[in-house]
C-alpha cells in the first residue's frame, strides 16, 4: 500500500514536471500581476513582491528537485556500488578506497558543499555534481562489507571451484544481493538532495537562474511583507508542502509494508490463539500426573513462509499437524524421521523458539503452559529449565567469545553467580566433559567439532535443567567421538535425573540411548513406542522401511 502511493505520488510529480509549461498559466518569470495579490482566479496561488505568478512558478520548480534528486541519486549510487565493489574485490585497492571514504565521512559535509558551491559558483549542475560526490561513502563501505561476506559463501565457493569466471559470479551472486542496497541508497539518497538542493537555495546558495522551492523560499524569507502580511500563506507554504510531500514519496516508496500473505496470517493467528484458549482450559481440568514433565497436545505449526497461493488465497502447509506426546521424568525420547518430517520444529517449538509461525495446541511443561508464559519468562526457562543443543555447535557458539567467558555468562546471568565461583563451576563442567583446563581461554574456531559438541553439552547441563533437547548432536562427528558424547550424555541424564528429547538420523544412537522412540513422518507421529517395541515389532510401514533402509 505504502509503495502504491509513493509510486502515485512520484508519478504525479513527474508528470507535472514534464507537463509543466502546459499547466503552469503564466511565464513564471514574467512580471504578470500585481504585488503581492492574493490568490485569485487569474493567479491561482497569487503573486509575489514582483508580481510573478506563484503558481506557475511552483509547477516550473518540480523539474528542478526532481532533477536534482534523480541525478544525484543515480551518479551517487553508482559510486557506490563501483567502490564497494572493488574493494571488495581489490585488496590492493582496498585500504585506499576505504581512506578515501573515512576521510569523506569525517567531513561535515554541509560544510564542504556550502564552501564548494560559494566558491565554485551556484550554477544547479555544480550543486548536482558536489552533492553526488559527497554522498556515496557512507553505502560503498555496507556494499564492500557485504561483497566480502557473499565472496566466503559456500555457493561463492563452489562456483569458483567449478570455474565459473568473475563475471558470471559477480552478474548471477553478488550483484542479485546487492541490488536491494542500492535500491535503499538510491531512494534515501533522492530524498535528501531534494532537501539539501532546497536548504542551500534557501540560505541564497542556489542557481539563481533555475526555479526551485528552495530558492522560492530564499526570495520569500528576503522580502520584509511575508512577515507582516498574509503572503505567507500563498508564497511560503505551498514550496514548503511540496519539499514536504516529495520527499514523503520517496520515503513511502521505500517503506517495505505488510505483504498480503502477512496480512491473511495474522487473521490465522488470531483464530489460533482464540483456539488455543479453550484447550487450555480444557487441559488444565485434567488432574496433573507429578511423573509427567512434558505434556504436547494437538500441536500444530505452520510457517508464515510454507505457502502455497492459489485462487488468490493463501493456504500455509503445516510444518507439524496434530502431535501429542509426553515425556516423563528421566526418560529419553528420541524422534526420528525423514528429512523435514518437522523435528527441529518440534523441538523449537516446545522452546518457543519459532516465531513466524501460527502454533495451536498446548505445551504443558511441568504442569506450567509454556504457550501461555509472556516471552520473557518462557526465555528465563531457557537454560534452568529447558536446554537445547543444536545440530553444528560451532554455529551456537559466539566466536569472538572464549570458551570460558561463553559458560561463565550463562551461570551469571542465569543463576546468578559471582564471577569467581562462575569460574571455578565452568572449570568443573569442562572437566566433567573431559576437557581440560586450557580450552577456557580459546576461542571456538580453536576447536574441533567434537569439542565444541562437548562445550555446548557443558553449557547445557550447567544450569542442571530438567529436559534436554538435543538435536543431532552426533551428526558430524566421528564414530568413536559420537560414542564419546552419547555415554556423556547418558552419564549427565543420570547425574542429573535429566529428561531428553534426542532428535537423530542415526538407528544405533537410538537403540543406545533411548527409552522411547517417536517417529515423525510429513508433520506426523505415525508411531510412538518403548525402543524394545519399535525395533522388534513396529507397527507402522514407515517404521518398518526406516529401519529396513538401515540395516534392522
Ligand atoms: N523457518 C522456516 N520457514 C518455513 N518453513 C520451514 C522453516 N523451517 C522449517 N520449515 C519447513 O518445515 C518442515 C519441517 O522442517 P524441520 O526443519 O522441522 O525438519 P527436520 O525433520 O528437522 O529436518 P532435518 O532432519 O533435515 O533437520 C519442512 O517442510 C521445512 O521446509
Amino acid at each position: 500500500m505504502h509503495r502504491y502511493v509513493g509510486t502515485i505520488g512520484l508519478l504525479i510529480f513527474l508528470a507535472v514536471a514534464i507537463f509543466a509549461p502546459v499547466i503552469s498559466t503564466h511565464d513564471p518569470s514574467s512580471y504578470d500581476g500585481p504585488s503581492l495579490s492574493p490568490p485569485n482566479e487569474e493567479f491561482i496561488l497569487g503573486t509575489n513582491d514582483l508580481g510573478q505568478d506563484l503558481f506557475s512558478q511552483l509547477i516550473h520548480s518540480t523539474r528542478t528537485s526532481l532533477l536534482v534528486g534523480a541525478v544525484v541519486a543515480i551518479i551517487s549510487t553508482m559510486i557506490s556500488v563501483v567502490i564497494g565493489l572493488l574493494s571488495g574485490y581489490n585488496r590492493r585497492l582496498d585500504p585506499y578506497l576505504m581512506g578515501l571514504c573515512n576521510m569523506l565521512l569525517t567531513i561535515p559535509q554541509l560544510l564542504i558543499v556550502i564552501i564548494v558551491v560559494a566558491f565554485s559558483g551556484s550554477d544547479l549542475w555544480n550543486v548536482i555534481l558536489v552533492l553526488s560526490l559527497l554522498s556515496w561513502p557512507a553505502y560503498a563501505r555496507i556494499i564492500r562489507s557485504q561483497v566480502l561476506s557473499l565472496q566466503e559463501r559456500e555457493y561463492v565457493k563452489a562456483a569458483q571451484m567449478f570455474g565459473a569466471k568473475q563475471l558470471y559470479i559477480l552478474y548471477k551472486h553478488i550483484l542479485p544481493n546487492i541490488h536491494p542496497l542500492a535500491s535503499v541508497k538510491f531512494i534515501t539518497t533522492a530524498k535528501s538532495a531534494i532537501v539539501a538542493e532546497a536548504s542551500l537555495s534557501f540560505l541564497g546558495l542556489g542557481d539563481v537562474t533555475e526555479l526551485s522551492w528552495g530558492m522560492m523560499l530564499h526570495y520569500a524569507f528576503q522580502s520584509d511583507s511575508i512577515f507582516i502580511s498574509s503572503a505567507w500563506q500563498w508564497w511560503v507554504l505551498p514550496p514548503t508542502l511540496c519539499i514536504i510531500l516529495l520527499t514523503l514519496c520517496f520515503s513511502f516508496l521505500g517503506y517495505k509494508g505488510e505483504s498480503e500473505p502477512y496480512k491473511q496470517w495474522r487473521g490465522i493467528k488470531k483464530q489460533a490463539n482464540r483456539k488455543n484458549e479453550l484447550l487450555y482450559k480444557e487441559i488444565t481440568k485434567q488432574e496433573n500426573n507429578p511423573n509427567v514433565l512434558l505434556q504436547v497436545t494437538n500441536l500444530q505449526v505452520r510457517y508464515l513462509e510454507k505457502r502455497i497461493h492459489q485462487k488468490n488465497q493463501y493456504q500455509f502447509e503445516p510444518a507439524l499437524n496434530d502431535i501429542s506426546l509426553t515425556l516423563y521424568k528421566g526418560e529419553i525420547l528420541t524422534l526420528i524421521g525423514e528429512s523435514g518430517s518437522g523435528k527441529t520444529t518440534l523441538a523449537k517449538a516446545i522452546l518457543g523458539m519459532v516465531p513466524n509461525a501460527e502454533i495451536k495446541g498446548a505445551i504443558y511443561f511441568q504442569g506450567e503452559s509454556l504457550m501461555d508464559l509472556e516471552t520473557k519468562k518462557r526465555n528465563q526457562k531457557r537454560w534452568i529449565d529447558i536446554s537445547i543443543i543444536f545440530q553444528d555447535s560451532k554455529q551456537a557458539l559466539n566466536p569472538v567469545l572464549k570458551i570460558g567467558e561463553q559458560i561463565d555468562e550463562v551461570l551469571i546471568h542465569h543463576l546468578g553467580m559471582n564471577k569467581q565461583a562462575a569460574r571455578e563451576r565452568t572449570k568443573s563442567l569442562l572437566h566433567d566433559v573431559g576437557l581440560a583446563p586450557h580450552i577456557l581461554t580459546m576461542h571456538p574456531h580453536e576447536l574441533s567439532g567434537g569439542m565444541c559438541t562437548r562445550v555446548v553439552i557443558a553449557m547445557a547441563v550447567a544450569c542442571e535443567p530438567k529436559l534436554l533437547i538435543a538435536d543431532e548432536p552426533t551428526s558430524s562427528l566421528d564414530a568413536i567421538t559420537r560414542q564419546k558424547v552419547i555415554e556423556l550424555l547418558q552419564e549427565k541424564a543420570k547425574q542429573f535425573d535429566l529428561s531428553m528429547i534426542f532428535i537423530t538420523h542415526d538407528m544405533t544412537v537410538v537403540s543406545k540411548i533411548a527409552h522411547t522412540v517417536a517417529v515423525l513422518k510429513g508433520g506426523q507421529i505415525v508411531e510412538q513406542a518403548p525402543v524394545w517395541k519399535v525395533f522388534n515389532h513396529p507397527d507402522h510401514f514407515y517404521t518398518k522401511k526406516l529401519l529396513e533402509t538401515r540395516g534392522y
